[in-house]
């Protein structure tokens, strides 16, 4: 059995991190033969719940779980951990928009920046799920100056979840057959969720989604709307948002970056722009990335239709300004954005 390693999952005693601690635990994502310590973070008031979870893991007997460590005090939570999912923070109710949290959470992932930058190993995996995903993501990597900033990513693998879902129903196959659809940009309904590059397997044969779905219509219109607008629909459905599902992308992304992707199959993350696809530089925005020895990479060479560039341009300039928006609510002068 290999060493134990540090987990570190903040908001344990919400609703996400009820489905997620356990599929960590279980070795869903490091591995079926990697112990784990999970660190619990939550904040004060959510000790009581925090102390059921604690019980309720213990309860499940999972062989990989070596210790796990309830706290309220960042500076335990983050120390020594090779992996953090950065789930807490407050969740929209309907009828918002996701960037409406930002002032409300943009300062919780200052200071998880700042615990991460002293108390983190230095190679830590920060994945941020608690929204507006991307900038929060942002704000904790500029406090987290000692730590590379290729090691900050946010989620959009729930989009593509959701969007390749949404196209192995059209196309009438499991979803196994189907590759390579990408998010670009915000988690946010300006985010672009792409078929154009994706691939899919009918009676054996591969083939591009466009030929196999053959809708121009459906892939530029009733698709994208979908996915935009799929955490909308579930919070108007359940009064909450997805929890379930976020979970299950938040393995998946973690999962993937731990070990690596498939060759030819490329995953969507939001990581540091590097002006790709005339991205705006320096925000955090999704990208499709293929992974080797725990390094994500752009992919690069894709070719885009006009449509995807003008959509690429849209939730590009909402990433910057998100970005100005948290620089006016974090204080400028200390902030490295
Ligand atoms: N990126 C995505 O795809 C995605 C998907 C679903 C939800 N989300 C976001 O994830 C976040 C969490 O969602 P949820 O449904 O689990 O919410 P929840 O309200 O059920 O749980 C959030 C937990 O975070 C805790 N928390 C608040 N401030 C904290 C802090 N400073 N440190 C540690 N913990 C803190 C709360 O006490 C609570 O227990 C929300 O912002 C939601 O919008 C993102
Ligand atoms: O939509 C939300 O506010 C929650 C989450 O980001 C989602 O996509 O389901």
């Amino acid at each position: 059995m290999a060493e134990p390693i540090r987990v570190v999952v903040t908001g344990a005693a919400g609703q996400i991190a009820y489905s997620l601690l356990y599929m960590i635990a279980r070795g869903e994502v490091f591995g079926k033969d990697q112990p784990i310590v999970l660190h619990l973070l939550d904040i004060p008031p959510m000790v009581g719940v925090l102390e059921g979870v604690v019980m309720e893991l213990a309860d499940c007997a999972l062989p990989l779980l070596v210790e796990v460590v309830p706290t309220t005090d960042p500076a335990v939570g983050f120390k020594d951990v090779s992996a953090a999912f950065l789930v807490g923070a407050m969740p929209r109710k309907e009828g918002m928009e996701r960037k409406d949290l930002l002032s409300a959470n943009v300062k919780i992932f200052r200071t998880q920046g700042e615990a991460l930058d002293k108390f983190a190993k230095k190679d830590v995996k920060v994945l941020v799920v608690g929204n507006p995903a991307n900038t929060n993501a942002l704000v904790c990597s500029s406090y987290a100056p000692s730590i590379p900033r290729e090691n900050f990513s946010a989620m959009t693998r729930l989009d593509q979840n959701r969007a390749t879902s949404q196209i192995a129903a059209k196309v009438g196959v499991p979803i196994s057959a189907v590759s390579n659809i990408i998010i670009w940009g915000n988690h946010s309904s300006t985010q672009y969720p792409d078929a154009g590059q994706g691939k899919v397997t009918v009676n054996g044969a591969t083939k591009s989604v466009v030929e196999a779905v053959n809708d121009t219509a459906y892939l530029q219109g009733s698709f994208v709307e979908t996915v935009q607008k799929r955490g909308a629909a579930v919070i108007a459905a359940r009064k909450m948002s997805s929890a379930m599902s976020a979970a299950k992308a938040a393995c998946d992304h973690m999962h993937d970056w731990w070990n690596g992707t498939a060759p030819g199959q490329f995953v969507s993350m939001g990581v540091f722009s590097d002006g790709s696809y005339d991205s705006p530089k320096d925000v955090i925005f999704s990208f499709p990335v293929e992974i080797k020895n725990k390094q994500w990479k752009i992919v690069s060479g894709l070719t885009l239709s006009d449509f995807a560039k003008n959509k690429l341009s849209v939730t590009g300039k909402e990433l910057q300004e998100e970005k100005d928006e948290a620089l006016s609510v974090l204080d400028s002068s200390v902030s490295n954005l």
